[in-house]
């Protein structure tokens, strides 16, 4: 497999063409409503299907994609919670680190335990810095994590915390309000951010709109992820 997404994302960054991943949770949709959730996904052109959950069952996650690939040539990224999501019919996944939090399960651990799965892998891995802002909900990601996220007020934090892990070498930076948050990232927080960092910007959690997706994108975005509005067939 040619390992291209990393490069596809940083081409599209450098010529400000936005890009859209929609994100399917596989604990909540069906094998059966597979083609027809890839043909919601291929009218709103999206150019990434991301896959993850904050709780998902073992297994579920390798059929699920299996069945995904059958149906689309739009590649699937694994956005995991967990290393128990890791699997090889995808091709490429988010390898995560919890910046924000301060739980070494969420810095280290799972990384590690992921490892076994990723030894023979196909899997185009991209480090990734994953950042959580108040969204003004009680996230699952707060919860499964036990962290707190970062104040949307606190700027300064979050533009540090975006920094520091590009210096660690992580090549993309994820701000995420939460999945379902009441507030999205904030005008501010995500071009502040973007006008620190030289990697590309994923922002995600409570988009629902074509205006807050054209939002996200005019103050720095370059991926914009969304889930609960596409659950939901809000677009
Ligand atoms: C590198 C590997 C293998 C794992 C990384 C594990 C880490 C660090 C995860 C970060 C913390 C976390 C729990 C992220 C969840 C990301 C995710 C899939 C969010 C989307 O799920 P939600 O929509 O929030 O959850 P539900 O819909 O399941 O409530
Ligand atoms: O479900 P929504 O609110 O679109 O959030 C998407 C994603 O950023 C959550 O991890
Ligand atoms: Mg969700």
């Amino acid at each position: 497999m040619i390992k291209s997404i990393l490069s596809n994302i940083q081409n599209a960054s450098k010529k400000s063409q936005k890009l859209l991943a929609i994100l399917l949770d596989p604990d909540k949709s069906t094998l059966g409503e597979i083609s027809s959730i890839i043909k919601r996904i291929e009218k709103l052109n999206a150019d990434f299907i991301f896959v993850g959950g904050s709780f998902v069952e073992d297994g579920v996650t390798s059929n699920f994609v299996k069945k995904l690939k059958e149906n689309t040539e739009i590649p699937i990224i694994l956005f995991p919670g967990d290393y128990s999501q890791v699997t090889n019919y995808a091709d490429g996944l988010l390898f995560l680190s919890l910046l924000s939090g301060r739980n070494p399960e969420y810095l280290i651990e799972q990384q590690i335990k992921a490892v076994p799965f990723l030894k023979n892998s196909t899997l185009e891995i991209i480090p990734t810095g994953y950042i959580l802002i108040d969204g003004g909900t009680n996230s699952s990601v707060l919860k499964v994590s036990k962290t707190s996220p970062i104040p949307q007020n606190n700027i300064e934090l979050a533009v540090s915390t975006a920094v520091a892990g590009m210096y660690k070498g992580k090549q993309l930076i994820y701000l995420e309000a939460g999945s379902g948050a009441k507030q999205v990232v904030s005008a501010e927080l995500i071009s502040e951010v973007k006008k620190n960092i030289s990697i590309p910007l994923i922002v995600g959690g409570g988009i629902r709109s074509k205006e807050q997706l054209k939002n996200a994108y005019k103050n720095g975005a370059d991926l914009v992820v969304i889930g609960t509005a596409f659950e939901n067939n809000e677009l």
